[in-house]
């Protein structure tokens, strides 16, 4: 695990388990076990593990958290809406991180980043409470210097800057416009004093250029490493995924 940041070997890897709980649901079984895809994702170099516990749980379920946190030799990353409940059960199980995401109920996946300014007491409130209980805390945000700003008033120490619409772009120009949002963003957050990290929709085909980028500290991957386990088993899926992060960001590093 790297414990400096920026300009380590790599970012960290955080492996995001939460559609491995997807599949399991969808039959109502008590398989494929987020638990195992959790311990074997950190043998095969995950640095965090990462699940988000949604407010319909239609993914991962309290249980899955509450049984986890004791089994995990890296660290958990907990995503969760800021709500009283959310908070209540950070605050029991204790991550070591907690990311703070917005929720709406209809979406299909984490549209956008938190509107900070809009509910900076809530937002301050909240990473205290946490921060209290012993958590660092993360704010999930676009990579937006309003929010990015806002951010540092909360006094939470990391933000995660929202990668969807880098992962969506339509064509290279655009792609190349969201990938400099993401740099100045981080370096804007660094310049501030948080960790930067990042994460949404990246794949194997995306995530190269946001490794390389120095300021990013941890990336957090799901959906792309689910899915392409399925073709080479779920260990390959994350050596693959870090190895190309480590790949990035050596070649980055030389060429400075
Ligand atoms: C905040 C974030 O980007 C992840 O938690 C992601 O949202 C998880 O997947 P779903 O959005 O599909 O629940
Ligand atoms: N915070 C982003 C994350 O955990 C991973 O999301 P995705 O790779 O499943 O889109």
């Amino acid at each position: 695990m790297s414990l400096l940041f920026p300009s380590a070997v790599s970012p960290d890897l955080g492996v995001n388990i939460d559609h491995v709980a997807t599949l399991r649901n969808a039959r109502g079984v008590n398989y494929p076990d987020p638990l195992q895809a959790a311990l074997a994702a950190e043998a095969a170099g995950a640095d965090v593990i990462t699940l988000h516990l949604r407010e319909d749980r239609r993914h991962i379920r309290d249980a899955d958290v509450r049984a986890l946190r004791p089994l995990l030799q890296t660290r958990m990353n907990l995503e969760c809406a800021l709500t009283p409940e959310m908070l209540a059960i950070a605050c029991a199980i204790q991550p070591q991180d907690v990311c703070l995401v917005p929720e709406k109920r209809q979406e299909l996946t984490t549209e956008g980043g938190l509107e900070i300014a809009g509910q900076l007491n809530q937002i301050k409130t909240a990473c205290r409470q946490l921060a209290e209980a012993g958590i660092r805390v993360s704010l999930f945000i676009d990579p937006d210097a309003t929010q990015i700003h806002a951010a540092r008033e909360t006094l939470a120490p990391v933000i995660e800057l929202h990668t969807g619409r880098y992962a969506a772009a339509c064509n290279a120009d655009e792609r190349a416009l969201e990938l400099e949002r993401i740099a100045r963003g981080a370096e804007l957050g660094v310049a501030l004093g948080l960790k930067v990290n990042a994460g949404h929709g990246l794949h194997y085909s995306n995530v190269q250029p946001i490794a390389a980028l120095a300021n990013i500290a941890e990336l957090n991957i799901g959906h792309a490493i689910v899915s392409h386990a399925l073709f080479v088993g779920w260990e390959n899926a994350v050596r693959e995924m870090k190895a190309l992060m480590v790949t990035a960001r050596l070649a980055a590093q030389t060429q400075a």
